[in-house]
């Protein structure tokens, strides 16, 4: 496609962590400016997410994004990079989401000792994770896995695999795929087994919401139609199940060819969930609901696959302010 991209000739500031993960994801973002012949400048922003080790069950899902956000709202960047599942849910005055670059692969990613797959790990072999949604859907499997609690940046969480501390640990591939790290999996996981967090793999471009240049910039050079069709899709179902980005709930949806009834083919939006129920003892039960829609329809296909996992049984769902992933 092309589309004339009106380039400004003011430095755009773009805000980003300072992880590897981060920088890497912003440095795409930062590229398809300047190949338009756009001025650009990476301003690096610590977040009290980087600064604490606490599990973010305890420190809450905006640690990574507030102080992002807070950059751009007071023109310290013009433009913020985030990964996208770690965004809440609710809007944020002022902030206007310009883009959503083509997702990478969503799905989850084993990392085992011994090229082991899940299948292969023994009964009781420790598997790390911080993630509830990882945790409920990995002892749902019904595996006997042990899934220990962990924190921290990719290399700590591989550290723990390659130190010998765990059998495996869970991450999304897209990560990995970001800073290059494809190599040490062991099995991408089928969506079957573990469904990934809504919006996983995917980026949110934000603006503020009257720097109308930049967001039509960004619009035209970086969103893709069909990432941005699928992710509204699963954030709208985490947003009906009013678990903000806390609970364990996953989201996936694709953009499929259809037949309509004239027998021509039409693009439909399929999206399934899943929420995990009775955490609190050992059992653990996962609820799974999926619904196909038009794709102007995608916000109310969210709250439509919520709404039937609610009556599954997802309303004992842990609430609020606890950890996404
Ligand atoms: N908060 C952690 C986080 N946020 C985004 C990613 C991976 C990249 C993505 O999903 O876009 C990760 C790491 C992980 O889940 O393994």
């Amino acid at each position: 496609m092309t589309m004339t991209a009106r380039t400004t000739t003011r430095t755009i500031r773009i805000g980003t962590r300072g992880s590897m993960l981060a920088l890497a994801q912003t440095g795409a973002v930062a590229k398809a400016l300047e190949r338009a012949g756009q001025r650009v400048e990476v301003v690096t922003i610590s977040t009290p997410g980087d600064r604490s080790s606490a599990p973010i069950a305890e420190i809450g899902v905006g640690v990574f994004t507030s102080a992002l956000r807070e950059a751009l709202v007071q023109g310290r960047v013009d433009v913020a990079v985030h990964s996208y599942k770690d965004l809440p849910t609710t809007p944020e005055p002022g902030i206007a989401l310009a883009a959503v670059p083509q997702r990478a692969d969503p799905r989850d990613a084993l990392i085992a000792r011994d090229g082991l797959t899940l299948a292969e790990l023994p009964p009781g072999s420790t598997v790390g994770t911080g993630s509830p949604r990882r945790s409920a859907q990995l002892r749902g499997l019904g595996l006997g896995l042990e899934v220990v609690p962990i924190r921290g940046n990719i290399d700590t969480r591989l550290g723990k695999v390659f130190g010998g501390e765990l059998d495996a640990v869970v991450l999304a591939r897209a990560g990995l795929a970001r800073v290059d790290r494809l190599n040490v999996i062991t099995e991408t996981l089928d969506p079957i087994q573990l469904l990934p967090a809504p919006a996983q793999g995917a980026l949110a471009v934000e603006t503020r919401v009257d720097d109308v240049d930049v967001e039509h910039l960004l619009q035209s050079l970086v969103d893709d139609e069909v990432t941005r069709v699928a992710v509204t899709a699963e954030r709208a179902m985490l947003a009906a199940l009013e678990a903000g980005c806390s609970a364990p709930v996953g989201a996936l949806a694709d953009v499929v060819e259809d037949l309509d009834e004239s027998g021509s083919v039409v693009e439909r939006v399929s999206l399934r969930g899943v929420a995990a129920a009775g955490l609190d003892g050992e059992a653990v039960e996962i609820l799974r609901a999926s619904a196909v829609a038009e794709k102007g329809e995608v916000e109310q296909l969210g709250r439509d696959v919520a709404a039937e996992l609610l009556e599954l049984g997802a309303g004992a769902l842990p609430g609020p302010g606890r950890a996404a992933q």
